[in-house]
């Protein structure tokens, strides 16, 4: 699976540790990241984690492409809402693109812990099947 870890800057310590605790999970994945939060997860573990343009340069925007696209299976955005952003609309964008195509996305560590649990479980199989659809409908354009 295809997982993206976002984390505002005070919210990264958070992210930080939860990519310790669940880095055996984790690591048997493809994850992405928005700069920053990439960096501090790669200096904590040893997690190997492509990293986007920083969020505010157009880091959540590239996330986004790849949830349109089909391309994102899982979504982990620990989001600051206390503290305004500078490019709050591509946040909102982003959470919107994560509803148009119902790809999970949790919000904050609490719902982060449960998706986790349930992707070691093996609750993710069906988004192997919405892949497959989107590569087929790709190929027929
Ligand atoms: O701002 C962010 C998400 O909106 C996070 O960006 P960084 O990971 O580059 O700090």
């Amino acid at each position: 699976m295809k997982i993206a870890l976002i984390a505002h800057d005070h919210k990264k310590s958070d992210m930080i540790q939860f990519a310790i605790a669940y880095a055996p999970i984790l690591m048997e994945h493809e994850l992405f990241a928005t700069g920053t939060t990439g960096t501090k997860i790669m200096e904590a573990t040893k997690l190997k984690v492509h990293r986007f343009q920083s969020g505010p340069l157009g880091g959540d925007q590239e996330i986004g492409a790849m949830v349109a696209n089909n391309k994102m299976d899982m979504v982990l955005f620990f989001r600051d809402p206390l503290t305004s952003q500078p490019h709050d609309p591509d946040i909102t964008a982003l959470i919107r693109l994560c509803d148009v195509y119902q790809v999970p996305l949790a919000t904050n560590l609490g719902t982060a812990e449960i998706l986790i649990k349930g992707l070691e479980r093996g609750d993710f199989g069906w988004r192997t099947i919405v892949q497959a659809e989107g590569e087929n409908s790709s190929n027929e354009a």
